[in-house]
């Protein structure tokens, strides 16, 4: 058993729900012209940052549905709010974030090198599901969940040292094999690069009005296998996070789990509106004997090379003695 677990604090920003892809098990992707199709603006993305900032949030987790920019109802509305192109965008909102007091982390789906180098030096770890190795239904119509282009992006955030969040997508029609691969394929770029520091497990939930709304969930002893295999996959440096949000976090730790992720005391979970985040006491209580220690979106192994841009060490250095972490992580 660990003798502790981590989480980071964060507020949860659903940028855009507009998405070039339409996977089987997804119910944050809006199509344009739906009532609930949107683009947030920079004054509601300031009152989020702000409010999560007096909670004692560290985290802006940026979410965004995958190149929007394809769905030319989308492109209006950002030259609405005067921009371009979604990076622009991003990298304003990043900013933003940064002045207000909190660390960004933008997870937009696939991005190209050029949108990952002007992204890098405004974020403290960016994130990309690997989702699976294997080709699934749940992906037929999604262009960007494509494994060798998922796989080429997170290669390209090694190249250039991004502090990186990846993982599975676990009981999506999938096999076991097909996790031990995916989790193998994960290992290697950690091991060429250095830039992974955590790994969801993340079992799909079934959701109303989707292809997949029938399709079983995993059981427990599947997600305790596959967090097992996982911690036995990779390397030693690599931390295996859960959400404690979609299961009980306990026999996961039990099974290998040393992270719980993101949890806001402030915001939902856009991608599983349904799981209320436990707070932090509830969280406790939730991981028994085991000490939860707060971290920052970027592990201390990052910070310790520095793998982060100049515009983001004050404030590292800001939240670190305001939680009180130096002493616990180093
Ligand atoms: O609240 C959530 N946070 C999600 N996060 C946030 C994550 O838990 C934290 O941002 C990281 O642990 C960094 O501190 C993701 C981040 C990624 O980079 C990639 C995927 C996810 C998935 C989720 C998710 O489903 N729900
Ligand atoms: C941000 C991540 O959220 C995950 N995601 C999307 N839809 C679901 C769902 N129904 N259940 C669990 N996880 C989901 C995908 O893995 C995506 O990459
Ligand atoms: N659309 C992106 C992806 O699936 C971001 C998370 S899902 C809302 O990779
Ligand atoms: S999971 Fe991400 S890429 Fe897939 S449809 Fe939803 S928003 Fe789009």
């Amino acid at each position: 058993m660990p003798e502790f677990v981590t989480f980071s604090r964060n507020v949860f920003i659903p940028v855009t729900n507009i998405c070039r892809n339409h996977c089987g098990y997804c119910t944050f992707r809006r199509d344009a012209g739906h009532p609930e199709a949107r683009l947030m603006n920079i004054s509601e993305i300031r009152q989020i940052l702000e409010k999560g900032e007096k909670a004692g949030c560290t985290e802006a987790l940026f979410v965004f549905g995958e190149y929007a920019e394809e769905v030319p109802e989308y492109l209006l509305e950002l030259e609405k709010l005067g921009y371009s192109s979604t990076v622009e965008y991003v990298a304003d909102l990043c900013e933003l974030a940064i002045e207000i007091g909190l660390l960004p982390h933008t997870n937009a789906g696939i991005l190209t090198q050029h949108e990952l180098e002007i992204l890098k030096p405004l974020n403290i770890s960016m994130g990309l599901m690997l989702e699976t190795t294997a080709e699934l239904k749940a992906h037929s119509e999604s262009p960007g969940k494509a494994p060798s282009t998922r796989i080429e992006m997170i290669r390209t955030a090694g190249k250039l040292q991004i502090p990186f969040t990846t993982g599975i997508l676990v009981g999506i029609g999938e096999t076991k094999a097909d996790r031990k691969r995916s989790l193998n394929v994960i290992a290697d770029m950690h091991r060429e690069f250095g830039h992974i520091q955590e790994v969801i497990i993340q079992n799909f939930m079934p959701k109303p009005d989707t292809p997949m709304a029938d399709h079983a969930p995993p059981s427990k002893e599947e997600m305790i296998e596959t967090v097992s295999i996982a911690r036995e996959i990779l390397p030693d440096d690599v931390a295996v996070q859960v959400a404690p949000n979609l299961i009980d976090p306990y026999i996961l730790i039990k099974a290998g789990a040393s992270d719980l992720g993101g949890v806001s005391p402030t915001t939902i979970d856009w991608i599983n509106p349904e799981a209320e985040w436990p707070d932090v006491i509830e969280l406790q209580r939730m991981t028994k004997e085991i000490e939860l220690r707060e971290r920052l979106p970027i592990y201390p192994q990052h910070i310790k090379k520095g793998w982060y841009s100049s515009n983001l060490s004050d404030l590292i250095e800001t939240l670190t003695d305001k939680n009180g972490f130096k002493r616990k992580q180093q």
